[in-house]
């Protein structure tokens, strides 16, 4: 019943999946209450042609990430976080982006489950709003100790139960406006960029990216990660996104989840169960992994994913019932900006500069990871902060271009020359320690 899944080691070919349980997972991570908010963000801001190509250069950023990163983790099996050790970061590197990873979707998992319970209190006021908040926390985190199979099935019912409720939802809406007017509306609220909505949209998503090979891991090969990536992110930003976009303008006002959720009785239960769950699930998979990376990389003792996963559940359910979350999302910012040269630096290493390709070729062979691994590598530090200036200050100061690509590819450029230049070296080189039992 519980799934221990490889959480650090490399997922052997035969525990793999299609590449159509993937992709609804991936969906399923992409249709969200949440989405449906960007859409009315870009809404307020741009007018639809102008939403759409925002969008369609937003998923592009998140589509190149999810391809190049996700075939790593398709490659070699493993999360982020281990990955990262021998794709640029070594091992105390990838401590960072474990701790990264693991808070920051530790903050997604409070959020989501806030927004979860606030919309069950509606339906069914007669229990007090942190009670939602530990029910619906604690419910996602008993799923996700069943790992990654039971979270596949849950998408099976959850996406195709989203996509018929809220469009039916969505449909009764919109359907008392002319589609015409709509797509011509003008932004209702202070007007942005084309470039600002692609941040926006890259920006809101950019987390999910890095931790791809979370996912992928699980999946078969080239092919089925290009493909999982096209219909999984295209159809959760276009068609989840656009119709928020034409929500808001129905509606002339960003509080488009009051409108889905409005439905009551079983139809509002049901939507929200299933817009939460299938991505919430994933918010804290991903953070347990990551926090079991950072643990194992800096004090060598494995903890047991089943430990973790409880321990983050009750504390982010705790935090949303507690109604402490709002403080993060200065945070959550922060991290958004040292997230994207994150997958600069893993493409650039795994795809041109190849330094530790050789190890883990040759471990791969043996299904084991390799033997030793870099303790740090100075150059790829130096790289990813100057990366995140320069992301920060292009935002800060509305520089040409959007943030997140710019720190993307800077720090991709960053580390080929660092490579090329020879600089790119571990400070020694540590034996990998695998204690076998978990804790
Ligand atoms: N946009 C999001 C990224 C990660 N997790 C979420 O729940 N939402």
């Amino acid at each position: 019943m519980i799934d221990e899944d490889y959480p650090l080691e490399r997922v052997p070919r035969e525990a793999r999946y299609s590449w159509f349980n993937v992709a609804v997972q991936r969906f399923g991570q992409l249709s969200d209450l949440t989405q449906f908010l960007l859409g009315a963000t870009l809404g307020a801001g741009l007018s639809f042609w102008g939403a759409f190509w925002a969008f369609t250069l937003g998923s592009v950023i998140l589509e190149i990430v999810c391809i190049f990163v996700g075939i790593a983790g398709m490659r070699e099996g493993l999360s982020t976080s281990v990955l990262a050790r021998w794709t640029g970061f070594g091992r105390y590197g990838s401590t960072l982006i474990g701790v990264i990873i693991a808070l920051s979707l530790f903050g997604w998992f409070g959020v989501q489950t806030a927004v979860f319970a606030a919309g069950l209190h509606t339906i069914m006021s007669g229990i007090p709003l942190w009670a939602w908040c530990l029910i619906t926390g604690l419910g996602v985190t008993a799923l996700v100790l069943r790992g990654f199979r039971a979270m596949g099935w849950t998408a099976f019912v959850t996406v195709p139960a989203f996509l018929g409720l809220a469009g039916w939802a969505m449909w009764v809406e919109l359907s008392r406006h002319s589609l015409g007017d709509l797509v011509s509306s003008t932004p209702f609220g202070e007007p942005i960029t084309i470039a600002t909505g692609a941040t926006i949209v890259a920006g809101s998503y950019i987390i999910g990216a890095v931790t791809t090979p979370d996912m992928t891991r699980f999946n078969r090969s080239t092919a089925d990660v290009v493909k999982q990536t096209l219909v999984g992110i295209s159809l959760g930003e276009y068609v989840l996104g656009l119709a928020g976009v034409l929500l808001a303008y129905a509606v002339k006002t960003s509080d488009v989840i009051a409108i889905i959720t409005a439905s009551s009785g079983v139809v509002g239960v049901v939507i929200l169960v299933s817009a939460t769950v299938k991505i919430n699930n994933w918010n804290l998979y991903s953070s347990a992994l990551g926090l079991m990376n950072a643990v194992e990389s800096t004090i060598g003792v494995r903890l047991n994913r089943v430990a973790v996963t409880v321990g983050i559940g009750l504390l982010g359910s705790v935090a949303a019932a507690m109604g402490i979350l709002d403080a993060f999302s200065g945070f959550l910012f922060v991290l958004g900006v040292v997230t994207p040269p994150v997958a600069g630096i893993m493409v650039a290493e795994y795809f041109v500069v190849k330094r530790w390709r050789p190890v883990l070729d040759a471990s791969r062979e043996l299904g084991r990871l390799p033997e030793t691994e870099p303790a740090w590598v100075p150059a790829t530090l130096l790289v990813w902060a100057a990366a995140a200036l320069v992301g920060w200050l292009s935002d800060a100061y509305g520089w040409i271009g959007i943030p997140a690509l710019n720190s993307l590819i800077l720090a991709g450029v960053g580390y080929i020359v660092a490579g090329k230049l020879g600089l790119v070296r571990g400070t020694r080189e540590l034996p990998v320690e695998r204690p076998a039992v978990p804790v």
